[in-house]
């Protein structure tokens, strides 16, 4: 679905860490609302450098960046927050809180945003059995697998059902079956609405879903469509 309202923005955008040569030296993309787009190029080629600036954690070093139709580069600090409620992202660093359960953590950010348990229970049960932890729930994540706490993680990122969906390696320390199981996710998701960046290595998962495909490579990107393009 292509309603045509622009999520993610760039123009001619560079990144470089604290001097050092730019990372990314001329992005120019554009995302829509309810696009589907997987990420490649070799490693070190900047998949999470673009992701962290489209989650406002870093700041593009030159070039113009939109999100949700905002100039984000002229956006005050204040309203950085406010943006990044919409965005759910699922990095490498899990982050979950040792001392709740499994269930606890997924639900973490509907609490904090005052959101009754009634209105989440079922949600957060939801994702927990689509991730295939259903009966982990009551679990603590450090007697969790590290492929289980990337999943609670995951369906952590979901639970608040972000406009945008940013997806680093997302299936890096699962199975075969469990990956194609979290793309679905993805893929179900999108249909219902949201917007999808997911970046990874793994070429025969991005041409068994079929959706384009930017290609991050010397600093740049380009794009492709649909599957068979990630190479
Ligand atoms: N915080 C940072 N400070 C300095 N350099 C960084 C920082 N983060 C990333 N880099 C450098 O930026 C480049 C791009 O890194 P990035 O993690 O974005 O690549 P990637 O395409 O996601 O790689 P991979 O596929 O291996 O995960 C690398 O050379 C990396 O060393």
């Amino acid at each position: 679905m292509d309603t045509g309202k622009e999520i993610v923005r760039f123009e001619n955008a560079g990144l470089s860490y604290e001097g050092a040569p730019e990372t990314l030296s001329d992005i120019s993309l554009s995302l829509s609302e309810g696009e589907f787009r997987f990420l490649t190029g070799p490693s070190g080629a900047g998949k999470t450098s673009l992701l962290k600036m489209i989650y406002l954690a870093h700041r593009p070093t030159r070039g113009r960046f939109f999100l949700f139709g905002e100039d984000a580069m002229a956006a005050p600090r204040e309203a950085l927050p406010a943006l990044r409620r919409r965005i759910g992202v699922v990095f490498q660093e899990f982050r979950l809180l040792d001392h709740l359960t499994a269930f606890e953590n997924v639900a973490l950010p509907m609490k904090v945003a005052g959101v009754n348990q009634n209105q989440y229970r079922e949600d957060v049960s939801e994702l927990l059995n689509w991730v295939g932890l259903g009966h982990r729930m009551d679990a603590k994540p450090p007697t969790l697998s590290g492929g289980e706490k990337q999943r609670v993680a995951l369906a952590r990122s979901l639970v608040s059902k972000p406009d945008l969906i940013l997806a680093d390696e997302p299936t890096g320390n699962v199975d075969p079956a469990m990956s194609e199981r979290i793309m679905k996710l993805f893929v179900e998701l999108n249909k219902l609405g949201a917007s999808v960046i997911v970046a990874t290595h793994d070429l025969h998962l991005v041409q068994s879903i079929g959706k384009p495909v930017l290609r991050i490579n010397d600093g740049g990107v380009s794009h492709s469509a649909g599957a068979g393009g990630a190479s």
